[in-house]
């Protein structure tokens, strides 16, 4: 039997990629699209095509009534995390690629998922290559001290930093050693140009977010040691390709585990 997927934010720039994909897949059934503005047409209408057969409702709360197995959603910041708790308390194994959400928000869902039996899997960024970004991050800070992150996005982005650069930093924050730079509370001028802050003390891991037209999402993680440098660099391109087989491989697998789970990473071999 196929899975069942819900997909919040089915019209948006994402969730349209990952609708053709879906119906593409004999394991897996898109059973509901949610999307304010056009709740109450069929999916397929709504996006322009062929009937789907496949009714569109305006929150996540009025689809769950279609019987489901996982939550994909693509959504805005401010409404992700009422989506993931009411899909958790249903039973349904949930899928996150909005961004906005960090370690505290995580720490909650993870109660209700393990309250609830159900699996959560949040990644700020389902592209591959994106992906090996932070598993080669990951491996540089073992050998290199000092790390900062540039997050660049376009000039309309809702969040700072992007869901990639703060899984990014949170991740770093966990396993970094402690910086040689001069500890923000001491700098003179202005502190913040010094960027925003993951983690605890001389291990927390600063991002500088740049929010400029022209940019989709690029994240440059910049390690360094007396007299070298070591860039590692990641950019979106212009279309949302990149996040569909990640997020379809996190659809197939959420249902195998019990709470939150951070990172397309923790699916790769
Ligand atoms: N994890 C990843 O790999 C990626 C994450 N993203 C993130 O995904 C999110 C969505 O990105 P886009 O598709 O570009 O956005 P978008 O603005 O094109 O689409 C958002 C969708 O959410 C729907 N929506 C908005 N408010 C809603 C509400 N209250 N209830 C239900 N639906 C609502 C809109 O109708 C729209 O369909 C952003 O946070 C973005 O940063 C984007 C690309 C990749
Ligand atoms: O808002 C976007 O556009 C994107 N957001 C994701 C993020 O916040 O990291 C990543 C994606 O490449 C584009």
């Amino acid at each position: 039997m196929p899975i069942r997927i819900i997909l919040a934010g089915a019209t948006g720039w994402v969730g349209r990629a990952l609708v053709p994909a879906l119906a593409a897949a004999p394991d897996l059934e898109l059973v509901a699209g949610v999307a304010r503005s056009h709740a109450g047409k069929d999916l397929g209408i709504a996006l322009g095509d062929a009937p789907s057969g496949v009714p569109v409702f305006a929150s996540v709360e009025e689809a769950l009534a279609v019987p489901a197995d996982v939550l994909i959603d693509y959504t805005k910041p401010g409404v992700v995390k009422a989506n993931a708790l009411a899909a958790l308390k249903a039973g349904l194994g949930v899928v996150i690629g909005t961004s906005g959400l960090g370690a505290a928000d995580y720490a909650e869902l993870d109660a209700v998922a393990r309250q609830h039996e159900a699996g959560l899997l949040a990644a700020g960024n389902f592209s591959i290559t994106a992906t090996l970004l932070k598993r080669f991050a990951l491996e540089a800070a073992k050998y290199v001290v000092d790390v900062e992150i540039i997050d660049y996005a376009s000039a309309g982005k809702l969040d700072a930093p992007s869901g990639t650069g703060r899984e990014l930093a949170e991740a770093l924050a966990e396993v970094r050693q402690p910086a040689t730079s001069r500890p923000v509370a001491d700098v003179v001028g202005v502190p913040a140009t010094r960027g925003g802050a993951f983690g605890e003390g001389a291990r927390e891991v600063r991002v500088h977010a740049l929010r400029l037209p022209s940019f989709v999402l690029g994240v440059e993680t910049i390690f360094a040691a007396p007299d070298e440098r070591l860039t590692i660099r990641h950019d979106a391109g212009a279309s949302a390709a990149p996040y569909v087989a990640g997020t379809l491989l996190a659809a197939r697998k959420v249902k195998g585990w019990i709470g939150v789970r951070r990172g397309l990473d923790t699916l790769l071999d």
